[in-house]
């Protein structure tokens, strides 16, 4: 039995594995929306459907495996059709907040690449100011406390990530920091003062990237543009 949460993260999933069309090459997200959108798309495979994805995350990867979605990479391929992602906020202009499941590196990425950027929410995602959920900021493990240091200089205190008491490893040998601005007033600013930091990798502010916004909400699925 699904709880209310993962009925909706279900149902917007499966409604944006319809956004995918015969040939398309798809960038696939990280997280616990994306699982089923990953399902989904195995089903349609299974029934004929002919698509390639480049996966965000080693997670990601292992749903491709096991629901039988092919793969592939940028060597092969520049440019996504689509990519479907989830986040973990989303404003009034489209902005996000990404990276609570530490893939932001790689999200962004294939963000980029693709001419349409579908997100998938439910709606307690939606929010008017940025900044309640602690920005996710991937950064080098040399002098990570310096880059800690020079991004707490721009109004939070930045928490390095752990796991099972373990400082958590990206996919890319990275460490994260969640730093809790509160509110973000100005997210086009904030990213581009934190990624003039050295050791800063990238960050989980999505600036102007979404094309579209599946938003799960009690009984409607509501879609934003
Ligand atoms: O950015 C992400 C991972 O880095 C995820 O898309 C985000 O954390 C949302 O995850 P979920 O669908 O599990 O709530």
């Amino acid at each position: 039995m699904l709880s209310e949460q993962d009925r909706m993260k279900k149902i917007v999933g499966e409604e944006a594995a319809a956004f995918v069309k015969d040939g398309m090459k798809v960038g696939l997200g990280s997280g616990s929306t994306v699982y089923w959108m990953i399902r989904k798309l195995g089903e349609l495979v299974e029934n004929g459907l002919k698509i390639e994805g480049i996966p965000s995350s080693t997670q990601t990867e292992n749903w491709a495996h096991e629901f039988g979605v092919p793969l592939t990479d940028f060597s092969k391929v520049n440019k996504l059709d689509i990519t479907i992602d989830g986040a973990d906020e989303v404003d009034e202009n489209l902005h996000m907040i990404k990276g609570g499941g530490a893939a932001l590196f790689r999200e962004k990425i294939i963000a980029q690449a693709a001419k349409e950027l579908i997100i998938i929410v439910d709606a307690s995602k939606m929010v008017t100011n940025l900044g309640k959920y602690p920005l996710p900021v991937e950064i080098l493990p040399f002098a990570w406390e310096r880059t800690a240091n020079e991004i707490s200089k721009l109004g939070c205190v930045p928490k390095l990530r752990k796991k099972d008491a373990e400082i958590l490893i990206s996919d890319n040998g990275n460490y994260i920091l969640d730093c809790p601005f509160n509110v973000i007033t100005d997210p086009t600013n904030l990213n581009e003062e934190i990624k003039r930091i050295v050791g800063v990798v990238e960050t989980g502010l999505f600036i102007g990237m979404a094309t579209r916004i599946i938003v799960g909400d009690g009984e409607n699925i509501n879609i934003v543009e």
